[in-house]
């Protein structure tokens, strides 16, 4: 597993923002949106393109477009959604899957509740899509789903993530083409397992408690 963390002002800004408890649902929903847009900058690096021509009002130019199959973009709802906008507006060819996931706040498990994936992702690129990797059980099992179904590789994009969850995310896909990449690595996972410093529950401040 490769492991990006970003290193920039703008990003570690927006951060500072997302993680104070003042900022409001609005805020919040705008700043996650254009948080994944940067990241998504690096997390596309490797995405696969052919050679392609364009006749410029001057001459002939050589350019790349993004190869067939397309993209895979695959947000893990409810938290993950938040991310999607910004990830489709700069890969606005991809093609878009949904996993649904929760995790039990005692265990810590997560459990599966939606799943509309394609069947066959043979030869996919796939993104995933989820603003948290805490203890890295709702991360891995997205990621062993899309593997089983034929992914080639996965490059996951979080805005946090605690070192316990990087770890378990790196045992767990052993072996496989697996990427992350964070806005910033916490300190650690508290004992109800919340990243800290963190910023809470990232699906509570999208979206409403429920
Ligand atoms: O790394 P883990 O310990 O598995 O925790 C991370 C998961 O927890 C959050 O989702 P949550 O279960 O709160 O669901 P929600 O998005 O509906 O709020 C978050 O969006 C991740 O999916
Ligand atoms: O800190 C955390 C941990 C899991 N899920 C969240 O939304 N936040
Ligand atoms: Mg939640």
């Amino acid at each position: 597993m490769r492991l990006h963390v970003a290193d920039h002002p703008l990003i570690t800004h927006k951060l500072t923002v997302l993680r104070d408890a003042k900022t409001p649902s609005p805020v919040f929903r705008s700043l996650v949106e254009e948080l994944v847009t940067l990241l998504a900058y690096e997390a596309t690096r490797n995405v696969r393109t052919e050679p392609v021509e364009v006749t410029t009002p001057v001459a002939r130019a050589q350019g790349l477009a993004i190869s067939e199959p397309r993209p895979l973009v695959v947000p893990i709802l409810r938290a993950g959604l938040g991310m999607l906008e910004g990830m489709v507006k700069l890969v606005p060819t991809a093609e878009v899957g949904f996993l649904g996931m929760v995790r039990d706040e005692e265990t810590l498990l997560p459990t599966t509740y939606a799943n509309r994936l394609p069947d066959d992702l043979s030869d996919r690129q796939c993104f995933v899509l989820d603003p948290m990797l805490a203890t890295g059980g709702s991360l891995s099992a997205a990621i062993q789903f899309l593997f089983d179904r034929g992914a080639v590789d996965v490059t996951a994009i979080c805005l946090l993530g605690a070192p316990e969850g990087v770890e378990h995310v790196r045992q767990a896909t052993e072996g496989r083409d697996v990427t992350v990449v964070l806005g910033a690595l916490d300190e650690k996972l508290n004992e109800h397992g919340y990243i800290v410093p963190g910023l809470g529950d990232a699906g509570d401040r999208l979206y409403g408690l429920v």
